[in-house]
């Protein structure tokens, strides 16, 4: 098996786990993901994560070219945004996650830190992760948002919408973004019950020994 015929593979295997377990649902959601020629390899547009066919991913060439499969997600400009600004990006999952997008939708929502300390690893996988505004899903504006923030952030959150995340591979992409969902999960879980969570110091011994990048 060639290594790219195992990059599709796997890239069909998380996205029907993530769909499994409710983490999107319907035709929702998006996985980008670098091949070992410098391309990428995409989820096509309106595809299920649940039914999801190896041979027909959208596969981009080196120069950023369509090159093979189906017409890929229509947020393209979104995940072109991530490769552009973070040269430490191999991969890219977005996903309509329940509990991230209804903290969200908080009225109290920390724009600038969307996700309490509550448990080390959400700090440790994603760093600080920023609250955008709504946008229309495929907006290319989304992706201008996300240049703006100059491959400062791992992830982020579209309000209203879903996370995005951003990891060096696939599989970390994915582990930080099933991060993401259980922090917001917890979050709301535990809102208004005051919970004590990690305090300033757990915070910067974990990006200390984790080398987290943290946007101060
Ligand atoms: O989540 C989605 C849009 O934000 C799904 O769109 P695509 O089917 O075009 O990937
Ligand atoms: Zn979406």
């Amino acid at each position: 098996m060639t290594e790219l015929t195992a990059l599709r593979e796997r890239v069909c295997l998380f996205a029907r786990s993530l769909y499994d377990r409710g983490l999107t649902h319907g035709s929702t959601g998006n996985i980008s993901v670098r091949t070992p020629d410098g391309g990428l390899l995409v989820t096509p547009t309106g595809s299920s994560f649940l039914t999801l066919d190896p041979a027909r991913l959208s596969l981009f060439d080196g120069a950023l070219r369509h090159v093979d499969g189906d017409a890929p997600t229509k947020e393209m400009p979104l995940h072109r945004a991530f490769y552009d600004t973070r040269s430490t990006a191999g991969a890219i999952v977005h996903l309509h996650a329940a509990h991230s997008v209804a903290l969200s939708m908080m009225p109290d929502a920390d724009t600038d830190d969307f996700l309490a300390r509550l448990t080390p690893y959400p700090v440790m996988q994603l760093g600080k992760v920023k609250l955008l505004p709504y946008f229309m899903p495929g907006d290319p504006a989304i992706g201008d948002a996300i240049r703006g923030l100059a491959g400062r952030r791992t992830a982020v959150m579209l309000a209203n919408h879903g996370p995005v995340v951003a990891g060096k591979d696939l599989d970390a992409a994915v582990y930080a973004m099933e991060e993401l969902e259980a922090a917001a999960q917890l979050a709301l879980m535990t809102r208004g019950l005051g919970p004590k969570g990690l305090t300033d110091a757990d915070v910067t011994r974990l990006v200390r020994t984790f080398d987290v990048e943290w946007d101060a």
